[in-house]
């Protein structure tokens, strides 16, 4: 295997920015040196992350000890889960929990399961839920997990002997109210529910302890749909401050179509807007009139490919980006949209449905196209919101009525876009830099208020 050249100035300001505050009986000269020692590949999803953080905290001007203070993890855990294989061997994942930062409340952040888990990706996904549960302004910090494994590889029992390992191993660093994951890619609310039982055993019943559980498992009405119809409020809401008119006959492509990308398409679709292209990891179809959504959902649950569906033609997933739309929503995997094919995309918004979709190098490529962006910490900020609404429901036993939900979830994505767009247009800010402008500086006042001895 060849490993990439050693890029030592991008090293040391990686290391700087995550691990000096962590390390501080090393001061900056052995800092550095360790840095030089440990290379990270040079476009490392943390490394993104901080640089989008660094134009908000530039604008803020914060001093060096608040950056350091604001980009480092609280808190990181890695573990080794042994499982026993249907087969009777013998497996081992590594695993993760990275803590970012509980300034302005517990831990909150999904559990990803997928071979693509590592830590650098899971401090990215880290940092971006203290950004996210600040700029909802909802009382969460920012975690995240996931193990590494490929889900399609295991069985039922597996997968759920998995997570309950899970548990077991990080259990003492979680607590309703010290940290409370949630589902993301290749998780739902079957494996919350596993999760749930196996904290409650050890500790006694608590439905608190996660977020997106089965709703007759004290799971929230409207979580499933939540991180989609997020994303339709957030568009909806940018249009209309763009003068832009609503969803009705706006034409949208959608990359992923699990959780999140079929949610959003169900609910475009609803609402009149026409979905001309989806794709997940192994295919694309297209219909310019616009695909049959409902028919589409029913023709993939039915264990059918996506590719194969006869309502419309299909396309090869690498074209997905580029086929001309109104809104384009990537909502899968981080690092799609870069320097190298941001100029191909024919949209005049790019709607982030997942986390990180789009690198600082395509990110500068759209700014310079004049293309409009709702970045993450905002447009998918929908889940956490009704996990929020999930968790104070568990915290009282007590239900609320899906319309009741949902509306609040409107008010909730209503209230910080218009926050987000008031900055953006006061300081001639990028959506992105306004919504990291708002969540820095809550998160700061929130840790400066607390105190720092
Ligand atoms: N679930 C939630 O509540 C939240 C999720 N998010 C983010 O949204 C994104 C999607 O999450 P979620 O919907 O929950 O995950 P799911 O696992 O439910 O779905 C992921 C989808 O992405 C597809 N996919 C994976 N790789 C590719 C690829 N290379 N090209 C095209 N499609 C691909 C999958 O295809 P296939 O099925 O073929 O594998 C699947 O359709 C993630 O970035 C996640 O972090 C953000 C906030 C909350
Ligand atoms: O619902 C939650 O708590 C977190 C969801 C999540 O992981 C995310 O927003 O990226």
């Amino acid at each position: 295997m060849t490993l990439p050249p050693l890029d030592l100035q991008n090293a040391e300001a990686m290391q700087a920015d995550w691990t000096v505050a962590a390390t501080p009986a090393s001061g900056p000269l052995s800092a550095r040196k360790l840095a030089a020692l440990t290379p990270r590949p040079p476009a490392s999803h943390a490394a993104n992350t901080n640089t989008f953080l660094s134009e908000a905290l530039d604008h803020l001007n914060f001093p060096p000890a608040m950056r350091r203070l604001l980009l480092t993890p609280q808190r990181e855990v890695a573990v080794k889960l042994a499982i026993r294989r249907d087969s009777g061997e013998l497996a081992t994942f590594h695993a993760f929990r990275v803590q970012h930062d509980d300034s302005r409340g517990p831990f909150k952040g999904g559990l990803r399961y997928s071979p693509e888990v590592d830590l650098d990706d899971v401090r990215s996904l880290a940092s971006l839920m203290t950004w996210k549960t600040a700029v909802m302004d909802i009382p969460f910090g920012g975690a995240k997990g996931g193990i590494c494994c490929d889900p399609r590889q295991l069985s039922e029992r597996e997968l759920e002997a998995l997570t309950r390992k899970l548990v077991q191993a990080l259990r003492p660093v979680l607590g309703a109210h010290t940290d409370i994951p949630a589902p993301d890619m290749n998780t739902g609310a079957r494996e919350m529910g596993w999760f749930m039982d196996e904290y409650s055993k050890a500790v006694g019943f608590t439905p608190g302890i996660v977020t997106g559980k089965p709703v007759h498992l004290h799971g929230s009405l409207g979580r499933e749909a939540a991180t989609g119809r997020g994303t339709v409020f957030a568009i909806r809401e940018l249009l209309q401050a763009q003068g832009l008119g609503g969803i009705a006959g706006k034409t949208f492509v959608i990359q992923g179509f699990g959780n999140v990308g079929s949610w959003a398409a169900r609910i475009l679709h609803e609402q009149g807007g026409r979905v001309v292209a989806v794709a997940d990891a192994y295919g694309a179809v297209a219909a310019e009139g616009g695909l049959d959504v409902p028919a589409l959902v029913q023709h993939v649950t039915a264990g059918e490919s996506l590719a194969s569906f006869p309502g419309g033609s299909e396309v090869p997933k690498e074209r997905i980006l580029a086929v001309p739309c109104d809104v384009l929503i990537p909502a899968a995997i981080g690092g799609v949209i870069t320097e190298a094919n941001a100029g191909a995309l024919q949209c005049t918004i790019v709607a982030e449905a997942a986390n990180g979709p789009i690198t600082p190098d395509g990110d500068q490529v759209l700014r310079r196209r004049g293309i409009t962006v709702l970045p993450d910490i905002y447009c998918n900020g929908g889940g956490v919101t009704v996990s929020y609404f999930e968790w104070s429901q568990n915290l009282q036993s007590y239900r609320w009525t899906e319309e009741e939900v949902n509306a609040r979830l409107d008010r909730t994505m209503t209230e910080a876009f218009r926050g987000i767009w008031e900055v953006a247009t006061r300081e001639r800010l990028p959506l992105r830099t306004a919504a990291f402008v708002i969540a820095l500086q809550r998160v700061a006042q929130a840790r400066a208020n607390r105190g720092f001895d």
